[in-house]
């Protein structure tokens, strides 16, 4: 496979005596997106989360461009972009604060530009001067979405973008994946929508009962 970016290897999570992850492997190249499914509890935001580095796997591991993957390394943030389950955004910031706040600790080139950009396709820009406690849950989810999208980002990581949204968002989301991966990024989709994974990835791994990779 060309130009691969994230290759996971033998991921392997425990808790307890529950295995929950069981040498999980999978490739996302860039411009690829590989999407991850699974009845609930089957692993998947397990799975993501040892990805990323937030979780520790009890085995295995996973590359970004050769490096260990791990969010909490400056030079693994640069080139890595998330939205998992829950998002907490600073109480005393409006949206569009947080928005460049995001972008610059990022270092987002034309951060404002990127921030105005991104406020417009997420639909939130009459709401850009109003606190995250005063937004509706999908608006909230809007917020996380786009908080992703102003980092510069080479790899895309999305834990269920979709829930919240209403059906113009998911629209809207499936065309961003798709722009994302024309663009050459990669990413790697845990969703609970299959019309939202038949239109944006390129592969499927199942996880959990029927487990089997596509
Ligand atoms: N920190 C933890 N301690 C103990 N068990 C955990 C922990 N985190 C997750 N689990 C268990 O691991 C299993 C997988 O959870 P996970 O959240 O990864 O599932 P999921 O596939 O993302 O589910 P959903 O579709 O409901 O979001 C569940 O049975 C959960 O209870």
């Amino acid at each position: 496979m060309a130009d691969v970016l994230l290759t996971v290897r033998g991921i392997t999570r425990r808790f307890g005596d529950r295995t929950i992850l069981s040498g999980v492997d999978l490739d996302v190249a860039a411009g690829e997106a590989v999407g991850v499914v699974g009845p609930n509890g089957s692993g998947k935001s397990t799975l993501l989360r040892c990805i990323v580095g937030t979780d520790d796997a009890d085995d295995g591991e996973a590359m970004l461009a050769g490096r260990v993957l791990d969010e909490r390394r400056p030079e693994i943030r640069r080139d890595l972009a998330m939205v998992m389950d829950d998002i907490d955004f600073f109480p005393d910031l409006s949206v569009v604060e947080h928005l460049d706040l995001v972008a610059r600790a990022h270092a987002q080139p034309d951060a404002e530009e990127v921030v105005n950009v991104v406020l417009d396709e997420v639909g939130l820009m009459e709401v850009s001067g109003q606190l995250p406690s005063t937004l509706s849950s999908g608006q909230r989810r809007r917020l996380a979405l786009a908080s992703a999208f102003v980092r510069p980002r080479r790899l895309l990581v999305l834990d269920e973008p979709e829930a919240r949204l209403d059906v113009d968002g998911v629209e809207w989301l499936g065309r961003k994946l798709l722009a994302e991966k024309a663009e050459g990024c990669a990413v790697l989709l845990v969703s609970h929508d299959p019309a939202l994974v038949e239109r944006v990835c390129n592969r499927v791994v199942r996880l959990g009962a029927d487990a089997g990779d596509d």
